[in-house]
């Protein structure tokens, strides 16, 4: 008997889950580690892993990655409070019809509805800021707000530094894109399932950023990332996060990194906490392939677009999988437009 509510029920999505045991075990994602990317001995050898790890699966784990374990513990009780509050409460933040920041559960493609509920909000630059959001949140989940937002955006720059440097794209010019750069938050609650096996927790999708860090908060296993056709289930390791290449680094890269499609799986038994922290360039910057990865034998595959834009049609896009970054490549019927010189930026 089926007691799952019918706007959930998606099947359909579920059927290749390599968490099935009947599959064969197969590789994981990467781990990279961060004090060997710091160290004069060990920074070659974790800058190459790190090159292979975005080429190869736009996904990786990282470790020792410097973030305060006390502000990863207060933020995850901070979380744990705000998802324990009463549903009247926690309404206070609901989301409103056609706005993308607030709390509540989201509507998928065609009328589905994905088995979790979400909290997103952003975060920078701080004039940006839906003031009403923010004072609407409990003031523990507030202030430590605060905390896990800078020990991510120092995180962030970092990575996206020790990136800039394996892809040769000049720190200045990183900096200068990302530094004040759009950041948000996507908090999310998932909780047990009576028939996992017939919904999905996040419908598969790349992110549309730079780059996302994750931070699976209670330790609950359940995300999937598509690799050579096949859904991989990820265990995280234990104290690590996991980042993954956006479509905007996959834009960059001029398509040398991949952002991979992802997706959660939900459990019968346990709930599910996550928090991803969506780093991008700031609204005035121009996204496109980086002018100096470029040459005659590797002509840009992507549009430029400035942040501002593409942000705003993204949210108005109805999107699913990969499709987003799909609109952003140049077709070949673009091509003569850009050998002409008419494209801006080249
Ligand atoms: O909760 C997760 O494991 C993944 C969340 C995610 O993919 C997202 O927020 O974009
Ligand atoms: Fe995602």
């Amino acid at each position: 008997m089926i007691s799952v509510p019918k706007p959930y029920l998606r099947p359909e999505l579920q059927a290749r889950s390599t968490f099935d045991t009947t599959v064969a075990p197969v590789a994981s994602i990467p781990t990279i580690d961060v004090n060997m990317l710091v160290s004069m001995e060990s920074k070659g050898l974790e800058l190459e892993k790190l090159h292979h790890a975005c080429k190869e699966w736009g996904f990786f784990q990282l470790v020792n990655h410097g973030v305060s374990s006390s502000v990863m513990e207060t933020m995850k009780h901070a979380l744990e409070e705000f998802y324990e509050l009463p549903l009247e409460e926690k309404m206070k933040c609901k989301r409103k019809p056609d706005e993308a920041e607030g709390y509540g559960a989201v509507i998928g493609t065609g009328g589905k509805l994905d088995w979790g509920d979400r909290f997103y909000i952003q975060t920078n630059p701080l004039n940006r800021r839906n003031q009403r959001l923010f004072s609407e949140l409990p003031s523990s989940l507030r202030n430590n707000f605060e905390s896990y937002i800078l020990e991510m955006q120092k995180l962030a720059m970092k990575l996206l530094g020790f990136i800039a440097e394996v892809l040769n794209i000049g720190l200045q010019e990183i900096k200068e894109m990302f530094d004040d750069g759009m950041q948000s938050v996507r908090m999310t609650y998932y909780p047990p399932c009576p028939q996992p096996e017939l919904v999905v927790g996040f419908t598969p999708h790349s992110d549309a950023t730079a780059i996302t860090i994750l931070n699976q908060i209670n330790g609950v296993d359940g995300l999937e990332i598509k690799k050579d056709g096949a859904w991989i289930p990820i265990a995280f390791l234990p104290d690590a996060l996991v980042v993954n290449i956006g479509d905007i680094l996959e834009i960059m890269s001029n398509g040398f990194y991949k952002s991979i499609e992802h997706k959660v799986t939900v459990n019968s038994q346990k709930e599910r906490k996550t928090i991803a922290f969506f780093v991008n360039p700031k609204f005035e910057a121009e996204i496109g392939p980086v002018t100096c990865l470029l040459s005659p034998t590797n002509p840009p595959k992507y549009r430029r677009i400035v942040m501002e834009q593409y942000v705003n049609q993204y949210f108005t896009k109805k999107l699913y999988g990969k499709s987003y970054l799909e609109l952003m490549k140049i077709k070949p019927e673009d091509q003569t437009t850009v050998l002409d010189g008419n494209h801006s930026g080249y």
